[in-house]
């Protein structure tokens, strides 16, 4: 029967990006504990391997450490599991150079019921180093033994608790069960002299996703008898199951989230595109100028830029995927034309992993306006940066002086104003939102 407060089990945390639980329909599938309190009526335990160094997305931090909104990406994974009640231990496998770093993440967060082990020198090594954390018989065993163990890759934050209930009671069922997604590509099979062997028939194969769960007693024993070759080069803890335990793996259909943070491949194309918005429609003097200038220096860095006079189609520009505002502010003073498009850009989903860049470009005329005043008034951009930097949109302001007597300096520090906001979208630099730079 289905009883306990399924609502209470996973809060939503305040300011949290985690999307909210979709703990009703956990509440159809799963069964509860005897004497009501909510999860599968089985002892369950998580291993979240977190010992990679993220080889294929590159940079000199480990991708499950990098900062998402500031926050390592890891906290996010942990924070998704341990809102689950029902999951009593998280044993996360950590390299030894990272350990320190793993414990001041645990400790400023304060993640709950986590236990640090030593990572392998594979997936599949790091593992088993979680399962024998948990495992009675071994002489490192610390944990109580779950009847269910999940394993879980620290790299895939979006994990739910109604995902985690269908593959940990398929689990209890059949022994193993994971996370498949449909395939997004065609798999192929080449031959020795590189020309096509055979095509999958894409409709009936599955990308294998995490979590999976499974019996305690199937992976260990599974993990224990499996060669050298298995943990050096294996990619699938179901196969092991399968191959070792004759255990059939329930497989259960995961939603779209389940995602692994792989390459920086997506979001490099998405970066591509330049979105120019003016308050004006005019396209003459300076103006058209400056327009030429930015499109020549921006699609030069190989951007297409989309000009949008007059703001008119910015709807269109927020549904679709753009990351680059470039907003010129020429007819007023104040920041009517980037509220409006901060506004917009703030009903949209926050992108987690690639900050959006606005910069907001400005005039001065120092002959009829002083500096200091002008100044004044573009102080207030600071405060606007700091709040859409919550959302991950990085604003940063360019300002360009010009005395209306003299073309041809205004020309250059155009040019010049050109060349920062080019830098500034290029290099998507945190530590300066919220500033002006001047040309
Ligand atoms: N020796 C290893 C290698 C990987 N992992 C973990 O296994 C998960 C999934 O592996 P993968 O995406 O391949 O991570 P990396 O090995 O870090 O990435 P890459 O393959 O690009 O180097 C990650 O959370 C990773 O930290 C691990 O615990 N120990
Ligand atoms: O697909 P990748 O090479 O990134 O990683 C291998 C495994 O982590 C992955 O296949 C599991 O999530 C599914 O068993």
């Amino acid at each position: 029967g289905i009883q306990g407060p399924w609502a209470s089990v996973s809060p939503t945390v305040k300011g949290s990006l985690l999307p909210p639980p979709r703990d009703q329909r956990a509440m159809e599938r799963g069964p509860t504990r005897d004497g009501g309190e909510p999860g599968p009526a089985v002892a369950v335990a998580a291993v979240l391997p977190a010992g990679g160094c993220g080889e294929r997305l590159g940079g000199p931090t480990p991708k499950q450490f990098c900062p998402v909104l500031g926050r390592p990406l890891i906290s996010y994974t942990l924070q998704a599991l341990q809102r689950v009640s029902w999951i009593k231990d998280i044993v996360v496998a950590v390299t030894s150079e990272n350990m320190d770093m793993m414990r001041a993440i645990i400790h400023q967060y304060q993640h709950q019921r986590v236990t640090l082990v030593e990572a392998g020198a594979t997936r599949h090594r790091s593992i088993f180093n979680g399962l024998k954390a948990l495992a009675g018989d071994h002489p490192h065993s610390k944990l109580p033994t779950p009847t269910v163990v999940i394993i879980h890759d620290a790299v895939r934050p979006f994990v739910e608790e109604d995902v985690l209930v269908s593959v940990v009671t398929a689990a209890k069922d059949h022994g193993a069960a994971g996370a498949i997604r449909p395939l997004v590509s065609t798999v192929i099979t080449p031959s020795a002299d590189g020309c096509l062997d055979q095509s999958l028939d894409r409709a009936k194969h599955r990308a294998s996703e995490m979590p999976q769960a499974f019996l305690f007693d199937v992976i260990y024993r599974a993990y224990r008898q499996c060669s050298d070759h298995d943990l050096e080069f294996g990619t699938e803890c179901l196969h092991l199951a399968l191959k070792y335990c004759h255990t059939k793996a329930k497989l259960v259909e995961g939603p779209p989230d389940l995602w692994k943070v792989r390459r920086k491949a997506l979001p490099y194309k998405i970066s591509q595109q330049v979105c120019v918005v003016m308050d004006t429609k005019e396209d003459a003097g300076c103006i058209g100028f400056l327009q030429g200038v930015l499109k020549k220096e921006l699609e030069v860095k190989g951007t297409s830029v989309t000009l949008c006079p007059n703001g008119q189609d910015l709807q269109k520009i927020f549904l679709g995927e753009c990351y680059n505002f470039v907003c010129i502010n020429t007819t007023s003073a104040d920041f009517h034309q980037i509220t409006k498009l901060l506004d917009g850009l703030e009903s949209r989903t926050p992108s987690l992993f690639y900050p959006v860049a606005v910069v907001s470009v400005h005039f001065l005329d120092s002959q009829n306006v002083s500096f200091s005043e002008r100044m004044k008034e573009l102080m207030e951009m600071k405060d606007f940066a700091k709040e859409v930097k919550e959302r991950n949109i990085f604003l940063y302001g360019v300002l360009v002086c010009f005395t209306q007597d003299n073309l041809q300096q205004l020309h250059e520090n155009v040019r010049q104003g050109a060349s920062i906001i080019t830098s500034l979208l290029k290099d998507r630099n945190a530590g300066l939102t919220g500033q002006l730079l001047i040309a």
